[in-house]
């Protein structure tokens, strides 16, 4: 039998679960006022067009080129721009965020991470801050990791069956340096329970198994309507 990787128990929860268009399969009320999502499937080549839109990113912030190659590179991204502005889609259309075989899901706000594990007792990253996320003197930018934090909290509640909740505090304890360009693993969890509140706990540690950072979270479930 083929093992499942955290990406397969990622979609195959989400297809227990299913939240198809007319709400069928799911009390879709215990998810406040959230829209009825149908995950967009990324087509073959959309995880190339985000990694090297990454690496832009990541060039972006590391490179300080001559004036004559930045007029260049402007005229570039405005063509660029010109070429996907008429596919533009609202909130929910796009792949970006659905595709859970991706790093960050396929979506280039996220930290490019992969699930590993993703159960009701969990949910594990694995992956790196990247130079365009450098805070200074090689540690990532403080504010990267709550981004981390924040969206594996989501993936946690989703993992847990809870219904949608949002995050109501969320806590970090940057314990030592957090490198980039280094590869580091991430877990999460669901601590305990009170009603529509779930307490969620986090860690990110290098492969040495130091504990980097942690995490605490209270992710609220959503009152119906509730957006
Ligand atoms: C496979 C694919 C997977 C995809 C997965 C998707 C991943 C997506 C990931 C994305 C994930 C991103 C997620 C995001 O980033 S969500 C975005 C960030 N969060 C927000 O924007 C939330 C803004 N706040 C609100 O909307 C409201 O305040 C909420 C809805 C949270 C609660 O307002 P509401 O009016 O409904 O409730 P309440 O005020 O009666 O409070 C209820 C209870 O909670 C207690 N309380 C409240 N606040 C705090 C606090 N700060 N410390 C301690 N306690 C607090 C409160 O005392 C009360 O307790 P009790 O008196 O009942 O005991």
């Amino acid at each position: 039998m083929s093992e499942q990787t955290g990406a397969d128990a990622a979609r195959n929860v989400s297809a227990d679960r299913e939240i198809s268009a007319d709400g069928a399969g799911d009390d879709y009320e215990h998810h406040g006022g959230f829209p009825v999502y149908e995950p967009v499937k990324a087509g073959p080549n959309y995880g190339t067009f985000v990694e090297t839109f990454r690496r832009l990113q990541d060039l972006m912030v590391s490179t300080h080129a001559p004036d004559d190659v930045i007029d260049r590179a402007i005229e570039q991204t405005e063509a660029l721009v010109e070429l996907l502005a008429p596919y533009e889609v609202p909130e929910g259309r796009s792949p970006a965020g659905f595709n859970v075989e991706l790093p960050g899901r396929g979506s280039a706000l996220l930290l490019p991470w992969k699930i590993e594990k993703f159960g009701e007792d969990g949910v594990r990253e694995r992956g790196m801050f990247r130079r365009y996320h450098l805070g200074g003197n090689g540690a990532a930018h403080g504010g990267t990791l709550p981004l981390l934090f924040d969206d594996l909290f989501g993936m946690v509640i989703h993992a847990n069956g809870r219904p949608i909740a949002r995050t109501g505090y969320l806590h970090v304890n940057y314990r030592k340096i957090t490198p980039i360009e280094t590869e580091l693993v991430v877990d999460g969890w669901v601590d305990r329970v009170e009603g529509r509140k779930a307490y969620c706990k986090a860690e990110l540690r290098d492969l040495d198994g130091n504990l980097l950072a942690d995490s605490e979270a209270l992710m609220i479930q959503l009152l119906p309507g509730q957006q």
